[in-house]
């Protein structure tokens, strides 16, 4: 039988957007952080991560082929849904794609965002920008934000297999006692406290899928991984506290300790963002080396079947909850399945409030 995903007639993919040719950096970067007194030394600094990457970010190209294995997983199972892509800092721009969505006809879309965690970066972030997009648009469709899935099946069990296969490429003289550095994006601390309904959700969701991935790898391996969650890309001026450790001296540490070898796992990341390809195989990578450290890299879940799975999966949980039917929630470790709608309060802007859709009181 053919899944019924009624109430909605599109699916909307939510990013970050990334430069595409070196005359794009300067104007995005001024994008990301208008008004965020982020200091000129750091924009300079990550603009030439941009640069030397020939001005072109990954984040778009892996989005253009999420979105045409999207295309194909719901074809295949029978959803014949139009997806659409829109960003928060780059073209396409959300405000752009929402026109296109009501000029088609869509009259309510399940949004998608390639942010898995709970803060406000990466989650009231994008339902102000979904408001925003809708409010600048005549006749806008209903958007709604599917919950987040740090901890659903289809995004864990990608970074199991990865870590496992990371394990297997170590020298075997070093492999069962690697330890596992589980890498996500540095926040502000204040930004950590805020995160979800009760305080600190960015840290312990994250605490929760590391957990996860030891355990399963422990069933597969027999051993149980030394392990710690370490922090990259921090930002912002050097007096605001952000979490710690950052992976390079978290790398230092453990060569200081005697480990054997390290497994770097960038559960933070849906994809391989420039903080992946930049701050860890090229940064973190030669701090290993510089240390005589063996080192891996875990693959992100990118384009694994699994976790363009979720997004069906998702999607119709989600269309499910709207009729008013029976859902099962998938989800696997210590936390439940997410809520629908945020709670009041959830990830607060630390500018000041702003509307935001996808919110018990939106
Ligand atoms: C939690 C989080 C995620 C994960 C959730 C998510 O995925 O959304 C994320 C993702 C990303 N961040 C990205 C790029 C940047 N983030 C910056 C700045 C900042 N990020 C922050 C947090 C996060 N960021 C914060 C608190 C700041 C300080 C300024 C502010 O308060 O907003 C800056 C400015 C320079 C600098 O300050 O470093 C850049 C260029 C890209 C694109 C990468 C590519 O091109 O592949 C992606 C996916
Ligand atoms: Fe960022």
């Amino acid at each position: 039988m053919t899944p019924d995903p009624s109430p909605y007639d599109a699916v909307l993919l939510v990013s970050f957007g990334g430069p595409e040719k070196p005359e794009d950096v300067v104007p995005f970067l001024e994008n990301v952080t208008r008004g965020r007194g982020i200091p000129r030394e750091r924009l300079e600094e990550v603009g030439q991560h941009y640069f030397g990457f020939g001005g072109r970010s990954p984040i778009n190209d892996q989005n253009r082929a999420f979105l045409a294995a999207l295309r194909e997983d719901l074809a295949g199972a029978g959803l014949d849904l139009p997806v659409y892509w829109g960003n928060r800092n780059w073209d396409p721009y959300l405000t752009d794609t929402v026109r296109q969505m009501a000029a088609d006809g869509v009259t309510r879309a399940a949004c998608f965002v390639t942010s898995a965690y709970s803060s406000y970066s990466s989650c009231r972030q994008y339902r102000e920008n979904l408001f925003d997009a809708a409010d600048a648009v005549e006749g806008a469709p209903v958007l709604d934000k599917l919950r987040l899935y740090f901890n659903h099946p289809g995004f864990v069990e990608p970074a199991v297999d990865a870590t496992l296969a990371a394990l297997a490429d170590l020298p075997d003289a070093v492999r069962e006692g690697a330890h596992l550095a589980f890498v996500t994006h540095s926040i502000p601390d204040t930004m950590n406290d805020g995160s979800g309904p009760e305080g600190r959700a960015y840290v312990e969701q994250h605490r929760s899928v590391m957990a996860e991935v030891v355990e399963r790898v422990r069933q597969e391996t027999g051993h149980r991984h030394p392990h710690e969650l370490v922090f990259c890309s921090r930002s912002g001026s050097p007096q605001t506290p952000w979490l710690e450790p950052d992976v390079n001296d978290h790398l230092e540490e453990l060569h200081a300790q005697g480990a054997p070898g390290v497994v770097m796992v960038p559960i933070g990341f849906v994809s391989d963002h420039m903080e992946v390809v930049y701050d860890l195989d090229n940064e973190a990578m030669a701090t290993a080396e510089k240390l005589g450290l063996p080192a891996g890299r875990a693959a992100t879940a990118g384009l694994d079947p699994r976790f363009v799975a979720a997004v069906r999966d998702l999607l119709l949980e989600r269309a499910a909850v709207e009729r008013g039917d029976e859902v099962v929630r998938a989800s696997t470790g210590s936390w439940p399945a997410c809520w629908d709608r945020c709670a009041v309060g959830c990830c607060p802007n630390p500018r000041g409030e702003r509307p935001a859709l996808a919110g018990v009181d939106s």
